[in-house]
């Protein structure tokens, strides 16, 4: 870390965050300060608020005490400075949308002027946004032709094509493959690393983006962690989180947690591991 970015203000900050849903508090007490450039990976099995965390910053959910600010302002819907990658959904081949029209819904062009400005300049950013992520060969193909790891792209080009300081993603790996996994992480970080955004970026698999992560957030019903995956991926500190027996190994550079109860020990355990596996939890698709 340069020491420009360690005194510029953090690009996501919460500060005794707390979110419940009537008596069920997800998470309390959470203070966690994203640097500008910062890579960190939001981790825990189903049901520990990875995705409602993502949406008290995309101002969709309030916290029930505490603040959440982006950019330097309070969490608010529509934020310009907030770039967001979903899952990998495949959109049916009938969508009569191009590729460089699926970027262009991520314009929020209130700050470009109007009339022919703002056109010469959307068309400009979706263009540079296109070609951030490399899809130049397919922009102007239907959505519904291309593959999964292409319609993914245009979707990171999606959330780049405004400028984002911010880069919220939730599962944006989800059913890729290993290849197009690697290509849209890669994306990502060129992004941080190019344009010093923030990223948060929730996953049931850490090993795909390990060498990227600076941080981990790892939350389990209602407890949490925030470290460097050394310190939070441990078998202490895991065996703590889930208050039972679990064990981190490394195998090859990738780690494989066993005994969380999760579907993870399955993939980790039952059959040795096959490449794209690792630390997995269970998931069902939203
Ligand atoms: N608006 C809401 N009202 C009540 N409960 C909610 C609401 N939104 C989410 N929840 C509950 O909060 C919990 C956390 O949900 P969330 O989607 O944030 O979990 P997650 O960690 O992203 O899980 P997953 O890994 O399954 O995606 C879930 O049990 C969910 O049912």
């Amino acid at each position: 870390m340069t020491p420009s970015t360690s005194d510029r203000p953090p690009a996501v900050e919460l500060c005794g965050a707390e979110l419940a849903f009537g008596e069920r508090i997800l998470w309390r007490d959470l203070d966690l300060a994203v640097r500008p450039g910062e890579f960190v990976a939001v981790l825990g099995p189903n049901g520990a608020g990875k995705t409602s965390l993502l949406k008290v910053l995309l101002g969709q959910l309030p916290l029930s005490s505490g603040t959440a600010t982006v950019a330097g302002v309070p969490a608010h819907a529509g934020s310009s400075h907030v770039g967001y990658v979903p899952q990998q959904k495949t959109l049916d081949e009938g969508v009569p949308l191009r590729g460089r029209d699926l970027v262009g819904l991520g314009v929020d062009g209130h700050r470009w002027g109007t009339g022919i400005r703002y056109w010469k300049t959307r068309k400009a950013a979706v263009e540079a946004a296109i070609a951030q992520v490399g899809a130049e060969a397919y922009a102007d193909a239907p959505v519904g032709a291309l593959s999964g790891g292409e319609q993914q792209r245009l979707r990171v080009a999606q959330a780049l094509v405004g400028d984002p300081q911010v880069l919220l993603c939730d599962e944006p790996l989800l059913s890729l493959d290993l290849a197009n996994q690697h290509l849209v992480s890669s994306l990502i970080d060129r992004r941080r690393r190019d344009h010093d955004t923030a990223v948060l970026f929730v996953t049931h698999e850490i090993n795909p983006i390990l060498p990227l992560v600076d941080r981990v957030l790892y939350l389990v019903d209602g407890q949490f962690r925030i470290g460097t995956p050394a310190e939070v991926m441990t078998s202490e500190v895991l065996s703590e989180l889930y208050r039972t027996d679990v064990e981190v190994l490394e195998m090859r550079g990738r780690l494989v947690v066993v005994g969380t109860g999760d579907a993870i020990d399955a993939l980790g355990s039952a059959g040795g591991l096959r490449p794209g596996e690792g630390v997995h939890h269970h998931h069902e698709d939203h």
